[in-house]
């Protein structure tokens, strides 16, 4: 059934597990994620960005938010299993009205690039704006490295604590993603993989709301080696080992944003496929395999975080 982001993500808070929110951007990972998820009995959260809004509605972003609110629904009201679908990224405004306007259950405002009072200005007007109409809002504090969208962050700022307190009572957000040293796509960390475990406990004591991981892909080997041997060029590719995720689950994290490891898992599969079968042009074949390995990474993560079972 379709669900609020928020009611999904208290419970999941008061009993210290995670919800992942996968990115989608066409229906090939709705159905993946979807399967998956009623394999282990769990909630989910779907989560398109700014882009797959574009990509969806071909540049009409009312179009494209429109037509996954309808997809989604349309999955989501014919299972048993609790579905959510959010707003991933939502920078510029007009986005942001499109995804309340079209019925998403919540949107984040990620003004985490701007000084700090004009991301709590920002966003204490967007909650005030989407809780009018029933709809929860997620923002960031701090900043990931790496390309967001379409704001490049040099290097990681991590969250201030005490700033986060004040974010929090001062905005009315519904749950917050706290920068700890995570950062987005295939290619994390110079070195190992560095999270200020400290900082989040620090967070999740002084504002005691759900709290969300950006950039928390693994890049899974056993995909990465099936892509590469059949021509993909991932060299260097890394992300945050399980137990790290786990980590910050027992520290406060509940909802864990996943889309670079499905990314990974599909172009595996549609490799192979290909390379395997190429007498084969029917979509729903050589789409396959990649969904297949979308719904073992789906599984293996509801796994993972508790959320299975939680439906
Ligand atoms: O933070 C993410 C996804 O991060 P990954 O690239 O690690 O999947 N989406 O908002
Ligand atoms: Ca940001
Ligand atoms: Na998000
Ligand atoms: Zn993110």
């Amino acid at each position: 059934m379709y669900v609020n982001t928020k009611e999904i993500l208290e419970k999941a808070s008061k009993n210290f597990y995670a919800i992942p929110a996968f990115n989608i951007n066409n229906l090939e990972f709705l159905i993946a994620i979807i399967e998956g998820a009623i394999e282990k009995n769990a909630p989910v959260i779907i989560e398109t960005s700014e882009g797959a809004i574009k990509y969806a509605g071909n540049g009409d972003i009312y179009r494209g938010a429109n037509l996954f609110v309808k997809m989604v629904r349309e999955y989501a009201d014919s299972v048993k299993i609790p579905i959510a679908l959010h707003l991933d990224h939502g920078k510029h405004l007009e986005y942001i009205a499109a995804a309340v306007k079209a019925g998403y259950s919540s949107v984040m405002i990620d003004a985490s690039h701007e000084e700090f009072e004009k991301n709590l200005t920002i966003t204490k007007e967007v909650v005030k704006w989407a809780h009018a109409s029933g709809v929860s809002v997620e923002a960031e504090l701090g900043q990931l490295s790496g390309i967001e969208d379409n704001v490049y962050a040099a290097e990681n700022v991590l969250v201030d604590p005490e700033q986060a307190k004040i974010f929090v009572e001062e905005t009315g957000v519904d749950f917050l993603a706290p920068a700890i040293g995570t950062s987005h796509g295939a290619f994390k960390f110079k070195g190992e993989a560095k999270l200020d475990f400290d900082r989040l406990k620090k967070v999740k004591e002084l504002t005691n709301i759900p709290l969300v991981l950006h950039g928390a892909s693994s890049v899974l080997k056993q995909f990465v080696d099936i892509a590469e041997e059949f021509g993909a060029d991932f060299g260097g590719a890394k992300g945050v080992p399980a137990e790290e995720i786990k980590k910050c689950v027992e520290l406060g994290i509940n909802k864990v944003n996943t889309d670079t490891d499905l990314r990974i898992a599909f172009v595996a599969g549609v490799r192979k496929y290909l390379k395997e079968n190429p007498k084969e042009f029917d979509p729903r074949k050589y789409f396959k395999e990649g969904m297949n390995y979308v719904k073992e990474v789906v599984m293996d993560r509801l796994e993972f975080l508790g959320a299975s079972g939680k439906a």
